[in-house]
């Protein structure tokens, strides 16, 4: 890892699996740090939905490079939430749903997507003081971040959490469907070409399948303060 320190501060970076718990704790460790949450998975949820909304196949390259040139993708604060907005519109809502995320499982594997998307995060978490979440976030967006997690659970666990989820949302989901699908996201994120699902080989890697939020959460907080006292000193 990096040691510098940068304008705002440093770049935490968290990459996982589907479901291991990256928005949750990103959102906490961002309140505790006064840092900015920037959540990478949304906005290849933001591209899918405006794909799928504009008649653009998962595999029609030229078609999302076209649709990644004009599309304007921002965050916007709004009390405790973070809204999502795809050329101004907010989104947050409807990226969400499952098919969704399949189908963000499918586009991101698309180079011309990832080529944009990674100018655009770069130009968000440049200045520092932010969290960025992802799957590559690491090892392409930021391999210099000065901390890095990599954040996991079981899927048989993963699941459960999401099933919960969908379950308090009433869908109709059963939890061994639900499970599948976080096996068959995890297949599809780490079998891509481009930029797949993996570890840093310098990220601290943390297991929450028996860990409450509040563990985990407790363990990054103090790698980060770590990681920012050592910068202030040197
Ligand atoms: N350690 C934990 N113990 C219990 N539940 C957890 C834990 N971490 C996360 N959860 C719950 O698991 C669910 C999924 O968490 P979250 O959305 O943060 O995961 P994620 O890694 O961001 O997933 P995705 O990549 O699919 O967006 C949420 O309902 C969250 O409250
Ligand atoms: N840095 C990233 C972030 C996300 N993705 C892809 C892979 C996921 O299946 C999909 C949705 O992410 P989620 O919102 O569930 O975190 O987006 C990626 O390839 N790279």
């Amino acid at each position: 890892m990096s040691d510098t320190v940068r304008e705002n501060g440093v770049i935490v970076a968290i990459d996982g699996p589907s479901g291991a718990g990256k928005s949750s704790l990103t959102k906490l460790l961002a309140r505790r740090l006064g840092y900015i949450h920037i959540d990478t998975g949304a906005m290849f949820r933001a591209v899918a939905l405006m794909a799928k909304r504009a008649g653009i196949a998962a595999d029609d390259d030229a078609g999302l490079a076209g649709l990644c040139r004009t599309l304007e993708i921002s965050f916007v604060r709004d009390g405790e939430a973070c809204r999502v907005l795809a050329n101004g519109e907010d989104v947050s809502r409807e990226i969400r749903t499952e098919e969704i995320g399949l189908l963000t499982s499918a586009v991101s594997a698309r180079k011309p997507v990832r080529a944009a998307l990674l100018t655009m995060q770069r130009a968000m978490g440049a200045k520092g003081g932010v969290i960025l979440e992802g799957r590559d976030i690491g090892t392409v967006v930021f391999p210099d971040a000065e901390v890095k997690f990599f954040l996991s659970a079981s899927a048989e666990e993963r699941g459960r959490r999401r099933y919960l989820e969908l379950a308090a949302r009433g869908d109709s989901a059963t939890l061994e469907e639900t499970i599948a699908k976080v096996i068959q996201r995890d297949r599809q994120d780490e079998g891509r070409e481009h930029a797949p699902l993996k570890q840093a080989a310098d990220a601290l890697p943390i297991d929450s399948t028996s860990l409450s939020i509040d563990e985990v959460l407790a363990v990054m907080e103090s790698a980060v303060r770590e990681r920012i006292a050592k910068g202030e000193k040197g």
